[in-house]
């Protein structure tokens, strides 16, 4: 029984053949990256299925192909198309609001199957977090490849003098950082390309463990890119004609750069740097690949801004005749760009802000094409193993200009160079090894991955409920509801035992639970979801179920939170012994405030505790242990009795509801909700009620039960 693996990749624009890279920012190395590891992945003897999951797109502005539920890939990799978030093509950074709902679906596809992956590849922070609530709900391990980290962006963004206000908006970096933390918390094996990538950009990261860490470089398809060609003649003719309408003189060596035309790529400061050199001008020609494009003035605002600024600094510095843009070229054509370049001695520049890893410098080595590129990561890492060019500072545009004028200057060293590069990129950057590195990586560590908590096979099955269950907060909705009677009634005539069940969500402990319900008279509820979500009991029984806790308790530290959190007594003050619990840390908030939250977060995170802060009511702090919540509790029951999220129907009425919402569970807001919860009026499955007791109207609206 081989390997059966799932390999998540949510942006972008991915299918099995004629890559669209650099066609628009989120569709470029990553893209690349994981189809050629699941190609190589799917064709070891030790593999059985890999399965690759991206998001289904319906959208009449990109090929049908991104609307195909299955595409085969070889006889053992396909790409499952999973239907999230708008059916039209949209930017990665507008994907967070429902990434719950993948990781749902993906949650009850596997189900359904009953065959679980081996382990599950999250690639970039997206994929991260549905992974993790995967991987923490079925009990998977899983593997955490970022490519790119929010954190970096960051940091060399405001490097560069951007405003932070206009990198959220723009990014929505903290969605993408909490993400990431998410993913590493979870993790039981991140995949890296560089060292450096490791011990500087992963390192920021609260629940990064060096421990959990392989680096294996990224490989190149050396039948693509290689130094001649024989049909170099066609080459060069199709080139010439691609370049002939930009320059003057086609023979110059060439200044060429590929990347997709995103800011932290940096385009303009190669443009400046040129622009402020005669030597340059008259030594190189300029080629920028920058994606393909009809009309700058359609491309997404990021990709517009650099174009404005490349067509500004052209006629700053007058380069017409020296500088090429090509708006279309095929992905087919990059090796020949490359080889073009090398045969008339040109330089490879890559000029970005921070490069995790770069694999167009794999590609123009393996062309014969020398690099002068910034130095970060992959450069750095490919520049000591390759010696085939020169790393600058592209920040300091005057050592920008000296490193291309040294590059230029030598043809000797540019030759060995040359050499260097072929001969480095076949030594250290196969795909073939980067595969059988993976295997033997993972197999290694998996022996050792005793599962880091139950998974759904090997626990006892409990009584499954009937067809629907409805959770309401017992401190929330209970006082609020005006027709406790109209309920109860309700909940009696529908042969409650048959169809209908009860589910309480509460922060108190089960005694108090039962207590405060029993002034209720409502039917007996199937299940208690006490202290916050880190407590489950089943109807009448006062013992927890120990497979959750069990489940939820892994790396959980009290006496750490306690202490982590001790200096903040000016805004936190601990609550009274009986509202504390083994796996729930109770505050009260001095005084409202949205800064509270945050700074909890970061303060466990920067401790390295798996424990998360959960606000409700603006001043109730409960810290949980990270993988426990009320949501989670819903989750992991529906699990166990094999119940659809879709026969879920929840409550949510306060500030720190917001959770119970996000995914497959159908979901009602009174009308006297707390306006935090306003934001979720887009969400599907969502009913906002105007009625005065706004549960038996969400109930009629869903037709929630069967004979209402
Ligand atoms: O017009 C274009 C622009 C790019 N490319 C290709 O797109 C890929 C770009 O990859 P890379 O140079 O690695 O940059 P990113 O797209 O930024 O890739 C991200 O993900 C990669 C894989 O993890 C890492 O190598 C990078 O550092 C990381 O930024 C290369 O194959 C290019 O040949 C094109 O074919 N046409
Ligand atoms: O520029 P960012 O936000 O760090 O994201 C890098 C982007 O480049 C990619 O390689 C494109 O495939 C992905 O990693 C991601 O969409």
């Amino acid at each position: 029984m081989g390997l059966r693996l799932l390999h998540l990749n949510l942006h972008g624009l991915i299918r099995s053949h004629d890559l669209e890279l650099g066609r628009d920012s989120d569709t470029g190395g990553q893209t690349l990256y994981v189809l050629e590891l699941v190609k190589g992945l799917a064709a070891r003897p030790e593999v059985e299925k890999v399965e690759l999951i991206t998001r289904l797109i319906n959208d009449r502005k990109v090929s049908s192909d991104y609307s195909n539920p299955v595409e085969k890939i070889s006889s053992c990799a396909e790409i499952i198309r999973l239907p999230f978030g708008p059916k039209r093509y949209v930017r990665k950074e507008l994907l967070w609001p429902y990434l719950d709902d993948l990781a749902d679906r993906i949650v009850e596809r596997l189900q359904k199957e009953n065959k679980f992956p081996d382990w599950i590849h999250a690639h970039y922070a997206d994929a991260g977090y549905v992974g993790a609530l995967v991987s923490r709900r079925l009990g998977l391990p899983l593997v955490f490849t970022g490519h790119s980290l929010g954190r970096e962006k960051l940091r060399r963004l405001l490097a560069a003098g951007i405003d932070h206000d206009h990198i959220e908006q723009t990014y929505s970096i903290s969605k993408r950082i909490d993400a990431e933390e998410l993913a590493l918390a979870h993790s039981n094996l991140l995949i890296t390309s560089t060292k450096q990538e490791s011990d500087e950009q992963y390192a920021r990261y609260g629940r990064f463990s060096s421990k959990n860490v392989e680096i294996i470089p990224p490989g190149v398809d050396l039948n693509r890119f290689h130094p001649v060609d024989i049909n170099s003649k066609d080459e060069e003719k199709e080139l010439n004609k691609l370049f002939k309408p930009f320059l003057r003189d086609l023979n110059l060596p060439p200044l060429l750069a590929i990347s997709r035309a995103v800011r932290r790529k940096n385009i303009p400061a190669l443009i400046e740097t040129y622009g402020r050199s005669s030597i340059l001008q008259q030594r190189h020609n300029l080629i920028l690949i920058l994606g393909c494009r009809e009309d700058s003035r359609q491309l997404e605002k990021q990709q517009r801004e650099v174009f404005q600024q490349v067509f500004e600094l052209v006629d700053k510095y007058n380069l017409y005749g020296k500088i090429a843009f090509p708006k279309q070229h095929k992905r087919e054509q990059i090796p020949s760009i490359y080889r073009w370049a090398a045969n008339r001695g040109g330089l490879f520049v890559n000029p970005a802000l921070t490069e995790p890893f770069g694999l167009t410098l794999l590609e123009a080595a393996a062309c014969g094409l020398p690099m002068v590129t910034t130095d970060d990561g992959g450069p750095r890492e490919i520049h000591s193993r390759c010696e085939n060019g020169l790393l600058v500072d592209v920040t300091d545009l005057e050592a920008f200009r000296d490193g291309l004028e040294t590059a230029g200057s030598n043809l000797s060293l540019w030759k060995t160079w040359s050499n260097n590069g072929v001969e480095g990129v076949s030594r250290h950057f196969s795909w073939d090894a980067h595969v059988c590195n993976y295997i033997a990586f993972m197999q290694k560590r998996l022996k050792f991955l005793a599962p880091r908590h139950w998974t759904l096979g090997n626990i006892k099955e409990i009584t499954p409920i009937g067809q629907k269950i409805l959770f309401f907060d017992l401190d929330n909705y209970l006082e609020q509801s005006k027709s406790l009677s109209i309920l109860r009634n309700k909940l009696e005539n529908n042969s409650l035992n048959q169809d209908i069940q009860l589910g309480i969500l509460t922060g108190r402990s089960i005694k108090a639970a039962r207590y405060r319900y029993a002034e209720t008279q409502l039917p007996k509820p199937s299940v208690w979801v006490c202290q916050a979500g880190t407590e489950i009991y089943y109807s009448e029984e006062n013992k927890s179920d120990i497979f959750w806790q069990d489940s939820i308790t892994v790396d959980w530290n009290r006496k750490g939170v306690e202490k982590v959190l001790f200096d903040l007594k000016d805004y936190l003050e601990l609550q009274p012994s009986d509202h504390q619990a083994p796996y729930k840390v109770s505050y009260l908030l001095k005084e409202p405030s949205h800064a509270i939250l945050p700074l909890v977060r970061k303060r466990l995170r920067q401790s390295g505790l798996a424990a998360s802060p959960h606000l409700k009511c603006h001043w109730y702090l409960d810290v949980v242990p990270l993988r426990a919540s009320r949501a989670e509790a819903i989750r992991y029951l529906t699990l166990r009795w094999g119940l659809s999220l879709e026969k879920v129907f929840v409550v949510a009425s306060q500030q720190g509801d917001a959770e119970l919402v996000r995914g497959l569970t159908t979901a009602l807001i009174p009308f006297d909700h707390d306006s935090s919860l306003d934001a979720l009026r887009s969400q599907q499955r969502v009913f906002f009620s105007d009625a005065q007791d706004g549960v038996l109207d969400g109930i009629k609206h869903f037709r929630f039960f069967k004979s209402h």
